[in-house]
């Protein structure tokens, strides 16, 4: 099927190109195999990551030569831009521990931040030819083919809150707060799915909240909390207020990692 051509912004046909690229790269390693290393926090790295980040970056500071970029190998490198009000986060494939498995949940992961708002993102899931875009109020899920091209695109957005309410955790860095957070909000049944997804899943409507108790960096989550809030949803800090992104320009630390955090669909009435 041949794709209709749309008046999306142009920062968005970047990140497509950039992301459905980076996926190719991603998919060849992990069909060829690999082995990976550790990084200084102990959490894995390939050669796949490190290719990923590559091509995206080349994008970016292609398309967008002034709008600096935080990307989790280059920051694991040492290479961290100073950011002003607006910058790219990238996480070029999260969910690592479920690539080295070979579980297809991993992710590629572009966003756009201004103001510490999660402004516009993509999340790219080559292993299983979906991907999802967001922005401005608007979402999209997008079938990508066998030759990593887009065959089909569908607008999405959260589901009604309902009585009966799904959760969804992280596979490999659960916490038993995740298990006090359901037993107080009554919710029985839990999902465990790696990486960036839950927050499409959230957007898509196939899931309602998405408790996270174990640490994140902000470039884990801002493209999901993109999509996940351009299709209705939010993600808020445990007293209530918005998720933002550049902490570390507030607060003048280098570190980008999140405080705890909840992603709703639609967040129940207080
Ligand atoms: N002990 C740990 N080891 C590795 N990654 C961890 C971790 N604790 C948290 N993380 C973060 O959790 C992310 C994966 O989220 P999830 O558990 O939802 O799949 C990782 O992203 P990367 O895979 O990009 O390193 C990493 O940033
Ligand atoms: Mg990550």
């Amino acid at each position: 099927m041949t794709e209709k051509r749309s008046n999306r912004p142009a920062m968005l046909e970047t990140f497509e190109r950039a992301a459905l690229q980076a996926g190719k790269a991603i998919m060849d390693v992990y069909r060829a195999g690999c082995t990976a290393a550790s990084k200084a926090d102990n959490s894995p790295v390939t050669i796949a990551d490190e290719e990923a980040e590559r091509i995206i970056l080349a994008h970016l500071h292609r398309d967008f030569p002034d709008i600096p970029v935080i990307a989790e190998e280059s920051v694991a490198a040492g290479i961290v831009p100073a950011v002003g009000s607006s910058f790219f986060l990238v996480d070029p494939l999260d969910g690592t521990r479920e690539f080295v498995d070979k579980r297809p949940e991993f992710t590629v992961n572009i966003a756009f931040i201004v103001d510490g708002h999660p402004a516009a993102g993509i999340v790219f899931a080559p292993a299983m030819g979906v991907a999802f875009l967001g922005e401005s109020g608007t979402a999209e899920k997008l079938h990508i083919g066998p030759d990593f091209r887009v065959e089909k695109r569908l607008p999405i957005n959260v589901r009604l809150a309902r009585a009966e309410r799904t959760a969804l955790a992280s596979r490999s860095h659960d916490s038993p707060r995740t298990a006090r957070f359901l037993a107080e909000q009554a919710i029985s049944e839990c999902r465990n799915i790696g990486s960036s997804l839950k927050f499409c899943l959230l957007a898509e409507g196939e899931a309602d909240v998405y408790p996270r108790f174990t640490r994140t960096m902000e470039w884990d989550t801002a493209a999901g909390d993109a999509i996940l809030r351009a299709a209705g949803g939010c993600t808020v800090t445990l007293d209530g207020r918005p998720l933002t992104y550049g902490k570390t320009r507030q607060t003048h630390d280098a570190d980008f990692a999140n405080p705890d955090f909840i992603s709703w669909g639609n967040p129940p009435r207080l």
